[in-house]
């Protein structure tokens, strides 16, 4: 099982409304790995972890998770997927939302307790989720993503709209879940983000430009800060 890479992407291309969005990409990401998926607002990050859950048309290429084909039946309980959009019931509290979800996953009330307190809403448990901000929503969504315990994880821009604490704890709460074995494919368009994955692919224009850690793009570049690194990789693909 450990040999197996959680996620394994080769030649994806997908097309959306008639235009190539995601051309010939390939990566892999061993378990146990946090991997940014960075890049620009428009660049294919969303289109990208849409192929890896199995639910996006894809045109070629082969998409697997665990081994198994992207959306088969048998991966679908080993991976948690939070979208930008909330997944989750508004006219519900968010204990409420959260006790659902984890009757669903057999996830007891000590299990829902802890999920509040590591997305941070501990205080807002009895708000409807209709009531929160749009980040607040998504740490719901992530909580109910926890209580199921996938192995893998592929979230999109979870930390948008979070102050600076809120999201050092949640890059805290991805670390825990990596060193406890599961894999992180997290995406995001805050390049100071990527200091604080293992690997990062960079994105632009629906390819992947670099795939390395952060240290190798810093030396690879002789850039200190990863977005002066992003605009060096950048400029030497568009020349
Ligand atoms: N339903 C759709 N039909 C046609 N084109 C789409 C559709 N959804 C997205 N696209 C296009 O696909 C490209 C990639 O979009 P995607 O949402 O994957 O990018 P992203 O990197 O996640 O952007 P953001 O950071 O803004 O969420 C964009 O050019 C977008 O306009």
């Amino acid at each position: 099982m450990l040999n197996i890479p959680a996620v394994e992407v080769a030649a994806l291309s997908v097309v959306r409304g008639g235009r190539s969005v995601l051309s010939d990409v390939t990566f892999s990401v061993p378990t146990g790995q946090i991997v940014g998926l960075l890049g620009p607002s428009g660049c294919g990050k969303s289109t990208l972890i849409r192929a890896v859950v199995g639910a996006q048309r894809i045109e070629a290429g082969d998409v697997r998770v665990l081994g198994e084909p992207a959306g088969s039946a048998c991966t679908r309980r080993s991976v948690g997927y939070v979208t930008q959009a909330s997944s989750v019931y508004p006219d519900l509290t968010v204990r409420q939302n959260l006790r659902y979800f984890a009757s669903l996953s057999d996830a007891d009330d000590e299990a829902t307790e802890g999920a509040l307190d590591e997305v941070g809403l501990r205080a807002r448990a009895d708000a409807l989720v209709r009531d929160l901000s749009g980040g607040q929503r998504t740490r719901v969504s992530l909580a109910a993503a926890l209580l199921g315990d996938p192995d893998v994880y592929l979230l999109d821009e979870p930390t948008v709209g979070l102050d600076p604490v809120l999201r050092r704890d949640l890059w805290k709460l991805f670390a825990r879940l990596a060193d406890d074995g599961r894999t992180i494919l997290v995406s995001s368009h805050v390049m100071d983000e990527a200091g604080r994955c293992d690997r990062v692919l960079l994105m632009r224009e629906g390819r992947i430009i670099a795939d390395a850690t952060p240290d190798e793009l810093r030396r690879r570049t002789g850039q200190d800060d990863l977005e002066q690194a992003f605009l060096v990789l950048a400029e030497e693909v568009a020349a």
